[in-house]
């Protein structure tokens, strides 16, 4: 069984607006529940911990959904802070090999066959798994003035996605040793990377999309609404 923990506490300052756009409504609910319902729907996820926004004044006080426990804690200053503040409020009675599923409440249209994809791929690889995508556009590096200083060669380049898939203890300390040699690592893998292991890519929905900017929502409130 796994747990999922759920980065919540960001301002949404790329997005706008007064509202964290966790909170933005669509298809009935927020942003936040639709990524909390994918995951504790799962029969393998018995559980989550929410990372909140110290001064959230929209968290609704949920304390179970899909029939499963909900528990919330304070998040930190970068996603990284509130992924550990949610790891270290997870219960006692879990343990350190437990699976957990890091799953960004901004990515509310997660899928059940990808979770369980990710879970197979987490407990047959020790170093944990990633849903990721590959990309399907040429890349070029900016020079200083807009200008293109070069094309990156695509093959073999993904995009990161979440839920990333890390076993409790490993987790903590690459996420604990990140932080104590002051790198800020914008996602699990990365922090798991610099032990020197090598996660698996598990290719995920394209349509898995994080909300950033108000046109992401248009999209993500047009899936949401047609999901099959
Ligand atoms: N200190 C932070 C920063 C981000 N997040 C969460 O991490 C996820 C991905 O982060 P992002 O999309 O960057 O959200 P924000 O940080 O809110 O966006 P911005 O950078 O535009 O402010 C989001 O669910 C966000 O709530 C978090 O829990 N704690
Ligand atoms: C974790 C992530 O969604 C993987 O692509 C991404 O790194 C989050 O970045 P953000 O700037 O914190 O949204």
């Amino acid at each position: 069984m796994s747990w999922a923990l759920i980065p919540a506490a960001g301002r949404g300052l790329r997005f706008g607006g007064a509202r964290p756009k966790q909170y933005l409504e669509v298809a009935g609910k927020p942003l936040l529940a639709h990524a909390m319902d994918a995951l504790l729907a799962h029969p393998q996820v018995e559980g989550a911990v929410i990372a909140l926004a110290a001064d959230d004044p929209y968290w609704p006080g949920w304390t179970t959904r899909q029939g499963k426990p909900v528990i919330t804690c304070t998040g930190g200053g970068e996603r990284a802070d509130s992924v550990l503040a949610a790891l270290e409020a997870l219960p006692a009675s879990v343990a350190d090999d437990a699976l957990l599923l890091v799953h960004d409440a901004a990515r509310p249209n997660l899928h059940a066959d990808d979770i369980g994809r990710l879970i197979a791929a987490a407990e047959a690889c020790a170093e944990g798994a990633i849903l990721a995508a590959p990309v399907r556009d040429t890349l070029k590096r900016a020079d200083g003035d807009g200008r293109i200083a070069a094309t990156e060669p695509r093959e073999r380049l993904w995009r990161a996605l979440t839920p990333q898939a890390f076993r409790r203890d490993l987790l903590r300390r690459a996420l604990l040793a990140a932080r104590a040699d002051g790198v800020v690592a914008t996602d699990e893998a990365m922090a798991v990377e610099r032990l020197g292991l090598r996660p698996r890519l598990v290719e995920g929905r394209e349509d898995n999309l994080k909300v950033t900017t108000p046109a992401d929502l248009a999209l993500a409130a047009f899936l949401l609404e047609n999901r099959e």
